[in-house]
C-alpha cells in the first residue's frame, strides 16, 4: 500500500483554501486534525503535520477532458459516430496528496501520465473534475514559455507579469535589472519572445517567476531544454527557495534531477498515484518500472499502453466512488462521498452552460444557412434583374482595390506617392539621358538649366552617389537638346538641389546611340535600378536634403537562434 493511500484512508478533505488568512488558520487546523488521526497509521505524516504546515493538499482529484469540438458538434448534430461510442478520457483519477512547507516534490512519470495536467489544476489555470485542492500560498508555474506573451517584447513580459502579481510599475523597475540579469538573456531582453529558442523562453520563465517570490513554484520540465550553467544556477535558487519554507513541484524526465533536487516523488501512472513517499524510496522503484518497459517489445509497450488508456477511457464517478467506499472509513467515506457529488454538481452547472452555447451554436447555423439560401436565390435575381459587369473590367478593378484596402499605412503612403509621381510623370514629359564620364547629378542638372532635386523626383530610385556610365536617367522633355556644358570637375559635386555649378561640358543624344546602350542592352550597375513610372516611389527627398535616405537593413535577423550564453 502506497503513502498516498494510506493518508486518503485516513483524512478529512479540507474545503478550498485561498491565500487569505483566515484559510490558512482553516488549513493548519485542519493538519492538526489530520496529523491526529494519521497517528494510528503513518508515523512519518503525523511528524510531518505537527511540524510543518500544509502547503497544498490534493483530495479525490480527477480530470476528465471533454469532447472535442468537433466531436461534440457531430454529438450535437448527430451526425458521424454514435454518441454512445465517444468516451470521455480520465487524465487523472482519484489523486490525494499532502505537500508541506519547505517540500520539494518531483512528479515523475511515463509521457501522458497527467504531470502537466496535474500541475495544471494546482496552477488553477485547469479545474478538477472532482474533488478539491487546498492551497496555501500564490502559485508560480514555470514551463517551457508558459504564461509569456510571444508577441511582447522579454522587458514587456517582466512588466506584465509584475503587473499581474499586482506589483507597482516602481517595484517593476526596481526588479527588472535583477531578472535580466538573471536571464542572461542580454540585448535579446528587447526582443519578441517569439523569436526566442525553448531555452531563451524557459530563461526569462524562470528569472521572473523566481523574482516574484512565489510560495508554491511549479517548474514543468523548464529546467531541462537551457544550458546546464543555467540549469545548475537555477537549482541554486531553487535551494534558498526550499530554505526559506517555500514549496516546489518539479516536473523532470532526467531521475539525476529529481534525485538531487527533490525530497518527495509524486509517481504518476496513467492518471492515478502509483507511488508518493521519500525520494530515496520512491524513485528507484520508479526507475525498476521504466527499465522493466524499456525491455519489452514494442508491440508488448503498445499492448501496455493501449491497455492502461482503456483503463482511463472506461473510469467513471462511479467507479471513484466505489474506490472512495472501498478504502475509506464509514465516516470519511462518507465525507469523501460528498465532496465528489458536490464538484459533480458544479461541472453539471458548467454543461448547463454548455448546452447554452449549444443552442447558441444550433442558433447561428439555422442563421447561418438561411443567410447563404437568401444570398443564393438573391445572387439569382441579381443575375436575372441587372446587367452583368464586364467579364474583363471586374476582374481586373478588383484585386487592385481590395490590395489597395489591404496596404499598410506605409504601403499606402507609397502607393499614393507612386499615383503622384505617375501624374507627374504624365504631367512631366521626359526624354532618356545616358550618363556620361564624369558626368554627375549637379552637373547634368546644371548643364540643363535644372535643379538636381528636379532628376531626382523624375528618377527615384536613383542613388545620386552611385551615378554609373551608360546609366539612363529620364530629364523633363522641356530641356532636351538646350545642354550648354557639363562641369569638367563635376564629379566632385555634391547633389544638393540648389547647386549652382557652372562648369559644363558638352554632351548631346547622339551620344547615347553611339554608346550602343538601349534600353533591353543596357545591364545597370547591381545598386542602380531603372526608374520605372509602375514602381512605388519612396519618399522624395526634400529640396535641403544631402542625399536620399538610404533604407538600413536590419542588423538582427530574427529567424537566427541566438546561441545560449553560459557563464
Ligand atoms: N485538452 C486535452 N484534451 C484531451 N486530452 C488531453 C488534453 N490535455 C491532455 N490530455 C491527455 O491527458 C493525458 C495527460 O496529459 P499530460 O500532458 O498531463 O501528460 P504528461 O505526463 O505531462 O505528459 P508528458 O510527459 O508527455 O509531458 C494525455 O493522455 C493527454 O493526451
Amino acid at each position: 500500500m502506497t503513502d498516498h493511500r494510506r493518508s486518503r484512508r485516513t483524512r478529512k478533505p479540507l474545503a478550498k483554501s485561498t491565500t487569505s488568512a483566515k484559510n490558512t488558520e482553516k488549513v493548519d487546523l485542519n493538519v492538526a486534525k489530520v496529523s491526529e488521526i494519521a497517528e494510528v497509521e503513518t508515523d512519518q505524516l503525523v511528524k510531518q503535520a505537527t511540524d510543518k504546515n500544509l502547503k497544498v493538499r490534493a483530495s479525490l482529484i480527477s480530470k476528465k477532458f471533454e469532447l472535442s469540438q468537433n466531436e461534440k458538434f457531430k454529438e450535437v448534430f448527430g451526425i458521424g459516430k454514435d454518441s454512445r461510442e465517444i468516451k470521455d478520457f480520465w487524465a487523472l483519477r482519484n489523486i490525494n496528496f499532502d505537500v508541506y512547507d519547505g517540500e520539494a516534490v518531483g512528479i515523475v512519470g511515463l509521457n501522458g501520465s497527467g504531470k502537466s495536467t496535474l500541475l495544471n489544476i494546482i496552477d488553477k489555470s485547469l479545474s478538477a473534475t472532482t474533488g478539491e485542492l487546498a492551497i496555501n500560498g500564490e502559485v508560480s508555474y514555470i514551463a517551457i514559455g508558459a504564461g509569456l506573451k510571444a508577441g511582447l517584447t522579454g522587458r514587456d513580459n517582466i512588466r506584465l507579469k509584475g503587473t499581474m502579481m499586482g506589483m507597482t510599475k516602481q517595484e517593476i523597475n526596481e526588479k527588472m535589472e535583477e531578472i535580466i540579469s538573471f536571464s542572461e538573456l542580454g540585448p535579446f531582453i528587447d526582443r519578441q519572445v517569439k523569436d526566442y529558442s525553448s531555452g531563451m523562453r524557459s530563461k526569462l520563465a524562470f528569472s521572473i517567476a523566481v523574482n516574484q517570490d512565489p510560495d508554491i513554484l511549479i517548474i514543468d520540465e523548464a529546467l531541462s531544454v537551457g544550458d546546464s550553467t543555467f540549469a545548475a544556477k537555477s537549482a541554486k535558487k531553487m535551494f534558498e527557495f526550499r530554505e526559506r519554507g517555500k514549496t516546489i513541484f518539479v516536473v523532470s524526465h532526467n531521475a539525476s534531477q529529481i534525485q538531487k533536487w527533490t525530497d518527495k516523488v509524486i509517481w504518476l501512472h496513467y492518471g492515478e498515484v502509483k507511488e508518493y513517499g521519500p525520494t530515496k524510496d520512491v524513485l528507484p522503484k520508479y526507475q525498476t518500472f521504466v527499465n522493466w518497459f524499456n525491455r519489452l517489445s514494442k508491440e508488448q509497450q503498445e499492448q501496455y499502453k493501449l491497455d492502461r488508456r482503456q483503463e482511463q477511457l472506461d473510469y467513471s464517478v462511479e467507479a471513484l466512488k466505489q474506490e472512495v467506499v472501498d478504502n475509506s472509513s464509514e465516516i470519511l467515506g462518507q465525507e469523501s462521498l460528498e465532496i465528489i457529488d458536490e464538484t459533480i454538481a458544479k461541472s453539471k452547472n458548467r454543461a448547463k452552460l454548455s448546452w447554452l452555447s449549444k443552442c447558441i451554436m444550433a442558433i447561428c447555423f439555422v442563421f447561418m444557412m438561411f443567410t447563404l439560401g437568401v444570398s443564393v436565390k438573391g445572387g439569382g435575381l441579381n443575375n436575372a434583374s441587372s446587367p452583368k459587369p464586364s467579364k474583363i473590367g471586374a476582374p481586373k478593378s478588383a484585386p487592385s482595390t481590395s490590395s489597395s484596402q489591404k496596404s499598410t499605412a506605409n504601403s499606402s503612403q507609397k502607393s499614393t506617392a507612386s499615383t503622384s509621381k505617375k501624374s507627374s510623370s504624365k504631367a512631366i514629359e521626359t526624354f532618356d539621358y545616358v550618363v556620361q564620364d564624369g558626368d554627375t547629378v549637379s552637373g547634368i542638372a546644371a548643364a540643363y538649366g535644372i535643379s538636381s532635386d528636379e532628376i531626382l523626383k523624375l528618377n527615384p530610385k536613383l542613388d545620386p552617389t552611385l551615378i554609373t556610365v551608360g546609366m539612363t536617367l529620364k530629364l523633363p522633355k522641356s530641356v532636351e537638346g538646350k545642354a550648354s556644358t557639363v562641369a569638367d570637375d563635376a564629379a566632385s559635386d555634391t547633389t544638393t538641389a540648389d547647386d549652382t555649378t557652372t562648369d559644363t561640358v558638352t554632351t548631346d543624344d547622339t551620344t547615347q546611340t553611339d554608346s550602343g546602350y538601349t534600353d533591353d542592352t543596357y545591364v545597370p550597375a547591381p545598386s542602380y535600378q531603372a526608374p520605372s513610372t509602375d514602381a512605388p516611389a519612396p519618399e522624395v527627398p526634400t529640396a535641403s536634403a544631402e542625399t536620399p535616405a538610404v533604407e538600413t537593413p536590419s542588423v538582427e535577423d530574427p529567424t537566427v537562434e541566438t546561441p545560449e550564453v553560459s557563464q
